[in-house]
């Protein structure tokens, strides 16, 4: 094979392996047998070892980095990564649906999410590449944890359109996951994690890219920090825009037009959040129009057009 082969032979193996990526842990919806995938990673891991010259970071072979770190570099968030205000009870909930309803004469519709029990992360793309990811840290300054975000599979290392953007959303581990992993930790009498959220926490603060690989940390991103101009006014346009540029988002939103609609939902998800194959905390509630959150604004630390509806603290198993 002659290297103009190999380089033609090595971007279609990247870009049919990427694509297998996406359906097997985006979509949750693979098209091909493992043994397939394996079969092909294989033959681009050869290729690429024998020519050196066309090996690139954006190959499904470079997802698990070399040495470890030695600290984590700082990361400043141009636009900070905010906390919610918390709502505890119906009344909350009312207050926050009549502030919003009242800052406009126009009629106020709202996105009702899950809130993922996690570690909020910052993913960098540029010209469609991943290029750097970050914690939220203190919502100004963060820390690069690009190699572990990295070994996060339904993390897309090319998106489908050369986008730069940020986008931001919660890495987690699955309860299947938590439990296995906390399994090996007592076989090994080592501590068990407390809860998924502790150990999605300190498997992405390994400096070792090699042990953030074993967890099967998994990502929903449902928001964005710096986008260049596009025509999106609304935040279930934005969910819809960054599923089609290959994404992992949380398809349980849901449209709310009423403080009725918002308590339904809740209701509805307080029974089936036992069902879920990751843990939640609360229900995430925003002003969709996006001309609506601006004139809303921030307080000093969150925004005024989103609040976090908590689950009441499950009682102590006794
Ligand atoms: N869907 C969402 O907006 C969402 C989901 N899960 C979370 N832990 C958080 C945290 C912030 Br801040 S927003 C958000």
């Amino acid at each position: 094979m002659d290297k103009q082969q190999a380089q033609d032979q090595i971007n279609a193996l990247k870009e049919v392996l990427n694509q297998y990526g996406y359906e097997y842990y985006v979509l949750d919806n693979p098209s091909v047998p493992d043994s397939e995938y394996d079969e092909k990673l294989r033959e681009l891991r050869d290729l690429e070892a024998e020519f050196p010259e066309f090996l690139s970071d954006d190959s499904p072979t470079q997802r698990i980095g070399g040495a470890p770190l030695d600290a984590f570099k700082k990361v400043q968030h141009n636009i900070p990564m905010m906390s919610l205000g918390n709502a505890f009870n119906e009344e909350d909930l009312r207050d926050f649906v009549r502030r919003a309803t009242k800052s406009t004469d126009q009629p106020v519709s709202f996105v009702c999410e899950l809130k993922i029990d996690g570690l909020a992360v910052s993913l960098t793309y540029e010209n469609g590449k991943f290029v750097r990811g970050a914690t939220r840290g203190d919502g100004t300054t963060g820390e690069d944890i690009t190699s572990n975000l990295r070994t996060i599979r339904s993390i897309p290392l090319v998106i489908k359109e050369n986008e730069t953007l940020e986008v931001r959303g919660e890495a987690y581990m699955p309860h299947q996951s938590f439990l296995s992993l906390n399994e090996n930790r007592l076989a090994n009498e080592e501590e068990p994690f407390a809860n998924p959220r502790n150990a999605a926490a300190g498997s992405l603060r390994q400096l070792d890219p090699k042990i953030a690989a074993k967890r099967n940390l998994d990502v929903f991103l449902y928001g964005v920090g710096e986008w260049n101009a596009n025509e999106i006014t609304t935040h279930s346009g934005r969910l819809e825009k960054l599923k089609e540029l290959g994404f992992k988002t949380n398809s349980e939103w849901k449209k709310c037009s009423s403080i009725e609609e918002i308590l339904e939902f809740i209701e509805y998800w307080t029974t089936e959040r036992p069902n879920l194959s990751y843990e939640i905390d609360g229900i995430v509630i925003k002003v969709d129009s996006l001309e609506q959150q601006e004139n809303l604004g921030f307080t000093a630390k969150s925004p005024r057009w989103a609040i976090a509806y908590k689950f009441p603290a499950e009682e102590a198993m006794t």
